[in-house]
């Protein structure tokens, strides 16, 4: 560091920007927090079931305290156990009752969903077809990401009447809802899975089966199976129709019934989190076991640790987990449309390779937390490389060895709010000395304790630097 810096715990809010810290291989294991898309999912399902669930596993972060209080508001009690890893939650149960549409007939009730897509998209859904007055706004950047695919699908369906407030059809959405009615829907998918997600999950809430038709192409598909596959737990049931003979690229529309009924539940350990200590044991020729996934995994993030293996990773399958071993890299063309989460992660990981990365089939990460194509490409560039940016995704040229090699000091690198920026530039440390992250406690959003995890595997400390108040940088 040019400054001297002080270390200091980095859920300080004065922390306004992390150096890590390089060291040779990484070498270790670690099991991530609980998926926040499995947590988010579960939580959905136990509040619209009849009895009590426990869910144990869960995540503890941003995305998941704002879809708990949001649900709270509607009268669901949602017991926190050690620490929040267990949540009891008490189902409001999926029948649509005049109890509950009571609680909102006056104003409507007001819910924050910060930046978290799950929350808006899902609880849009399973509100509209529970039945209230509703508004939903979040933060800025939420303000600015589409739901107006989800709002159409639902609005010739229902009972009343919903609309998404923001130019381009974004959030705050407001509802006046007297349920479902039955009708067929149609959603279109090329933004996002989490419509037909939330549709899914809504459907057992409208208590009378629910046809869902799909318009177009549909991305993250796993994220979609995950959804049939939680619901089934809960005593929904979903019924699919494809074209052709590839089922999933050829899908055509889901029937969706059930009722759900309280269960306990495990949720697993997030796999787009892992994937930054998988690709810091790629990048710094370690080995990295996460314990607690494997390809069973309802997540299809765990895919990123096959294409580690394209690039001359070992894939190895032991102890309860995957563990990836770092080898010379070798650059690949891989579409990346079913794991897009861990599009940032590979870009860093594409520097150290022998040649060029293309990845393709993710234009929709320009809907994400932030432009995850056009600023993960500003943001890469400052390394002194060379990245092209594509409608559909990045080719990531490696650096040079001297680029590689050289202290940073000049490199700072800006996280737009967005967690999988910080988490992914911390990977850059690794192998890179210098780099400065601004905002490192935007991980917060799902993964809190992300920079004292990476502490702990790595065994090293990070450069925490803090500003004076009036923005002047400080020791
Ligand atoms: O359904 C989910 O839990 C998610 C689906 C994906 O979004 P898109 O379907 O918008 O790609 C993913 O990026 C997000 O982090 C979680
Ligand atoms: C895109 C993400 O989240 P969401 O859409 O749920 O806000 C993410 O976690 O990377």
């Amino acid at each position: 560091m040019t400054q001297p810096a002080v270390k200091i715990e980095p859920a300080a809010s004065t922390v306004t920007r992390v150096c890590v810290v390089p060291g040779g291989p990484v070498e270790g294991k670690i099991r991530p927090p609980g998926s926040k898309s499995l947590t988010n999912r579960a939580l959905i399902c136990a509040a619209f079931a009849s009895g009590t669930s426990r869910l144990a596993g869960t995540l503890v972060s941003e995305d998941t305290e704002v879809m708990i209080d949001s649900l709270a508001k509607i009268g669901v009690s949602i017991k926190p156990v050690d620490g929040g890893r267990t949540l009891v939650v008490e189902g409001v149960g999926g029948v649509v009752s005049d109890d509950a549409r009571k609680i909102s007939s006056d104003a409507p009730v007001e819910m924050f969903i910060a930046n978290s897509g799950t929350t808006v998209r899902f609880l849009t859904a399973a509100l509209s077809a529970f039945g209230g007055k509703y508004k939903l706004s979040g933060v800025d950047r939420m303000h600015e990401r589409p739901i107006g695919d989800l709002v159409d699908a639902i609005a010739p369906a229902l009972d009343g009447w919903i609309v998404a407030t923001s130019d381009g059809k974004c959030p705050p959405v407001d509802i006046d809802s007297n349920g479902w009615t039955g009708q067929p829907m149609r959603v279109g998918g090329g933004v996002s899975s989490q419509y037909l997600s939330g549709l899914m999950m809504a459907g057992p809430i409208a208590s009378k089966p629910i046809r869902i038709e799909i318009v177009g192409e549909m991305v993250s598909i796993p994220y979609v199976r995950m959804t049939a596959r939680l619901m089934k737990s809960f005593g929904g049931t979903c019924e699919w129709e494809f074209d052709g003979d590839e089922p999933w690229s050829g899908l055509r529309s889901v029937t969706v019934g059930g009722s759900y009924q309280g269960c306990e539940f495990d949720v697993e350990p997030d796999a787009s989190a892992a994937s930054y200590f998988w690709a810091a044991a790629a990048i710094s020729g370690g080995s990295v076991l996460v314990e607690g996934l494997d390809e069973n995994a309802s997540q299809g993030d765990v895919g990123f640790a096959r294409v580690l293996e394209t690039m001359g990773c070992e894939f190895i399958v032991r102890d309860g987990g995957i563990e990836i071993k770092g080898g010379p890299l070798r650059g690949v063309d891989v579409e990346m449309g079913e794991i897009s989460d861990t599009v940032q992660t590979l870009a860093v990981v594409a520097l150290f390779a022998d040649g060029p990365t293309r990845v393709r089939g993710v234009a929709h990460n320009r809907f994400k937390e932030t432009d995850r194509i056009g600023n993960l490409a500003i943001e890469l560039r400052k390394l002194g490389g060379r990245v092209d940016e594509h409608d559909d995704g990045l080719t990531i040229h490696p650096l040079s060895s001297d680029a590689q090699s050289s202290h940073r000091h000049d490199v700072v690198m800006e996280t737009y709010n967005d967690h999988r920026m910080a988490m992914s530039f911390a990977l850059l440390g690794l192998r890179i000395p210098g780099i400065e992250i601004l905002n490192p406690a935007c991980t917060r959003k799902t993964y809190p304790d992300f920079w004292a995890d990476l502490e702990s595997l790595t065994g090293r400390s990070h450069t925490w630097t803090t500003n004076r108040i009036g923005g002047a940088r400080a020791s």
